[in-house]
């Protein structure tokens, strides 16, 4: 039988009321690509999990461990435990299995709304939604969690990390998500502080959901994934939808923080950096170093053990061609 991810990528979403699994179970399409799942009446739940993945559609394998969860959930293999709304997010890239159709949209959150707006613009206000009215339904003063799942552009010399979005009203980062992030095996976290344009910005910032960008890995085309071992996400996923909700109360010695300390600006075509633009992520950077140039102005790293992550020099004029990120030695911000 075709899968829900088949079905979405061949056009035949059908949008309809919640029906019952055999499990009992309730299963609802919102929107393409986006599929709500709550426990069986009468079934004690406590939580609220947005997973996400494919908001850009080059990125391929955290898609292809959320068709798998899903049909392990309409299989019966999974319980539901928890209400969960997986996202399949740029299904327009996805087909063509390209970053983005039209705009990068994970630039594109927590804006106002256009009647001009693009396709990748109109989804993204469309998620906003969605996750909006998924946690509301919930109801207030119950966890909240969203793991927008990528994988990177470039090689990595840390293969699995997470970037963590300050989450609202300043409240402190916090040692039980990170440590939670390790048992999914994602042992490196990037501390961002400052306002960003990503899926995950919005639901930290307006749904006060727990949030994450999470890299796992080297993107690739559907069936290429082989490489990448997501076994300890898949299990620790699988916990959550079945009400799991690990407890822990320390970070690990062994997990590495970091904080972004600035964004590599690229402010017009003139943009060029000193670096291969295909440089690995993690890689350091001296002090001193002119990492790129523009319009004449230089970018210079002042910031002791820096190293940069998400090179892009083709990124449009305005918007980010990399981050530069310095060890972090406390959670606070
Ligand atoms: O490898 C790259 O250059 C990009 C991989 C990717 O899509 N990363 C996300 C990170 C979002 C964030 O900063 O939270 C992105 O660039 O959108
Ligand atoms: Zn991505």
């Amino acid at each position: 039988m075709s899968s829900f991810l088949q079905e979405t990528l061949a056009g035949h979403t059908a949008i309809a009321l919640p029906y019952c699994l055999q499990s009992g179970a309730s299963v609802q399409v919102m929107d393409e690509g986006v599929i709500r799942f709550e426990p069986q009446d009468g079934v004690k739940h406590t939580f609220d999990v947005v997973i996400s993945c494919g908001i850009h559609g080059n990125e391929t394998a955290p898609v292809e461990l959320v068709e798998q969860l899903i049909e392990q959930i309409c299989a019966g293999a999974i319980k539901v435990r928890a209400r969960v709304l997986f996202i399949f997010g740029n299904v327009a890239a996805l087909r063509l299995g390209q970053r983005f159709v039209e705009e990068d949209m994970n630039r594109l959150f927590s804006r106002t709304p256009d009647v001009d707006d693009g396709v990748e613009k109109r989804r993204a206000a469309m998620l906003e939604m969605h996750v909006m009215r998924f946690f509301q339904a919930g109801g207030e003063n119950r966890p909240r969690f969203h793991y927008d799942l990528h994988t990177a552009i470039h090689g990595s010399l840390i293969e699995k990390f997470a970037i963590y979005p300050l989450p609202k009203a300043n409240k402190p980062f916090s040692a039980t998500e990170i440590a939670r992030l390790s048992l999914a095996g994602v042992d490196t976290v990037l501390l961002q502080s400052t306002t960003s344009s990503t899926f995950s910005f919005f639901t930290s910032r307006q749904c006060d959901a727990a949030s994450f960008t999470v890299e796992l890995g080297s993107a690739r085309p559907f069936g290429h994934n082989q490489g990448i071992d997501l076994s300890k996400m898949a299990a620790y996923l699988q916990g959550l939808i079945q009400g799991e909700l690990p407890m822990p109360e320390l970070v690990p010695a062994h997990v590495k923080i970091f904080r972004v300390s600035r964004e590599i600006p690229k402010k017009s075509h003139d943009f060029q950096f000193a670096i291969d633009g295909k440089t690995d992520n993690f890689t350091p950077l001296p002090v001193g170093m002119v990492l790129a140039v523009d319009q004449g102005e230089e970018f210079v790293v002042t910031e002791a053990d820096a190293r940069i992550i998400f090179p892009n020099p083709d990124v449009p004029p305005g918007q980010r061609a990399g981050l530069i990120i310095v060890p972090a030695h406390q959670l606070s911000s």
